[in-house]
């Protein structure tokens, strides 16, 4: 099949990827043909899956630089990949500083751009910052928006992003990734720590696995896994004196899937993992002040808000311990909220038939 239109995809990180690897792979069934521009630090390698398919290269960049410096950069550069290209428009997702890049570039460039992940808001611009920033802007600045949630959708409606026919309701597609991967597993006698955002002071962390050990080892688990993220690199002595936690170095995502499934339940301030819980039903302790996801906490997912102080919060942990040690047995995905990815390829297929380039 000759493969005609082409579609620039900025990635930038893991969270990016397992959004968009299979709407990329739908893509190409769709006769379209993604471009993958590659915008992260150099030891992001990408998935297998991902390997077949066109790649205009920047691992060389470095984060450290700061935000505007290193967008400057990568609105540089995600530019010329699309020109080079002879992209018909570019697709990214989420929040990132790479996100940020390719709506900026779309302008410039005078082509589409389809946000996938659209609408999610946190209360405040400044929180966290700059994901809330970008987030809002990526919205403004886009042609066609995919929104994971009516409320989502309904926060683009009310700051005037909707035109006639720009936007759909899909499943996140982080769901047909998971279903991908098939990956279930018993329950075992462990939670997970997975805290990594700059808003999240390190003394916070501290306090939170403190109180684990303190309360909940013993009592409702036998093991807490900590994953040593980078974000935390300056503690990371400190982190490994603590007793009686495993600190992990991360790990692969179809192996992390597995701990998490397995999990009596999570604490984590990842946006990400907030669907993944979700989609396996483990119980899961939102470490942030607020979330852009607040329909995860409502509807269908056992899942509570409980801010920086695990002091204050203790009662909804040991309440939320108590209740997961009740589970027992395999948990299961749940297989209806896939089918996010598919459509968002017939959805972008439509729309880039109709542009051109
Ligand atoms: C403000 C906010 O919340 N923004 C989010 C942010 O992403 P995030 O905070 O959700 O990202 P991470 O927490 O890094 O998770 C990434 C993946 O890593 C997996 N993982 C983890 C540990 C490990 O050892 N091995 C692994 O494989 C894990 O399963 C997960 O799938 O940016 C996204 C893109 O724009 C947004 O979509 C998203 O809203």
């Amino acid at each position: 099949m000759r493969l005609t239109m082409k579609i620039l995809i900025p990635i930038g990180t893991l969270a990016e990827e397992v959004k968009l690897i299979d709407v990329i792979l739908y893509l190409e069934r769709y006769n379209i043909n993604p471009i993958i521009c590659r915008t992260s630090q150099g030891k992001f390698r990408l998935a297998e899956e991902l390997s077949r398919f066109d790649l205009i290269d920047y691992s060389d960049n470095k984060y450290e630089i700061g935000i505007l410096t290193a967008a400057r950069r990568l609105v540089g550069q995600v530019s010329a990949a699309a020109r080079q290209s002879g992209s018909a428009a570019i697709a990214c997702v989420g929040d990132t500083t790479t996100a940020w890049s390719a709506a900026i570039s779309a302008q410039e460039e005078g082509i589409p751009l389809f946000h996938i992940e659209a609408g999610m808001r946190a209360p405040s611009i400044t929180s966290p910052f700059p994901e809330e920033m970008f987030r809002r802007s990526i919205d403004l600045l886009s042609t066609f928006h995919i929104a994971f949630d009516k409320v989502d959708l309904m926060n683009l409606w009310r700051e005037g992003c909707l035109r006639d026919d720009c936007a759909i309701l899909t499943n996140s597609t982080v769901y047909d990734d998971m279903l991908r991967r098939q990956t279930w597993s018993p329950i075992k006698e462990h939670a997970v720590v997975h805290v990594h955002r700059r808003e999240t002071p390190l003394s916070a962390l501290i306090c939170l696995i403190n109180t684990l050990r303190e309360k909940i080892i013993g009592n409702y688990v036998d093991d807490i896994y900590v994953v040593n993220n980078r974000r935390y690199a300056c503690a990371e002595e400190k982190l490994k004196k603590i007793k009686d936690i495993i600190l992990i170095n991360p790990i692969e995502r179809h192996k992390f899937l597995r701990l998490i499934a397995s999990s009596r339940f999570v604490v984590s301030d990842s946006g990400t993992l907030q669907e993944e819980c979700a989609a396996f039903s483990v119980p899961h302790l939102v470490f942030r002040n607020e979330t852009e996801r607040p329909y995860l906490l409502s509807h269908n997912a056992p899942a509570w808000l409980i801010g920086h102080d695990p002091a204050a919060s203790l009662p909804i942990i040991r309440g939320v311990a108590r209740y997961a040690r009740e589970q027992i047995g395999v948990r299961k995905l749940r297989q209806e909220w896939a089918g996010g990815s598919e459509k968002i390829a017939n959805f972008i297929f439509k729309k880039i038939s109709s542009v051109g380039r």
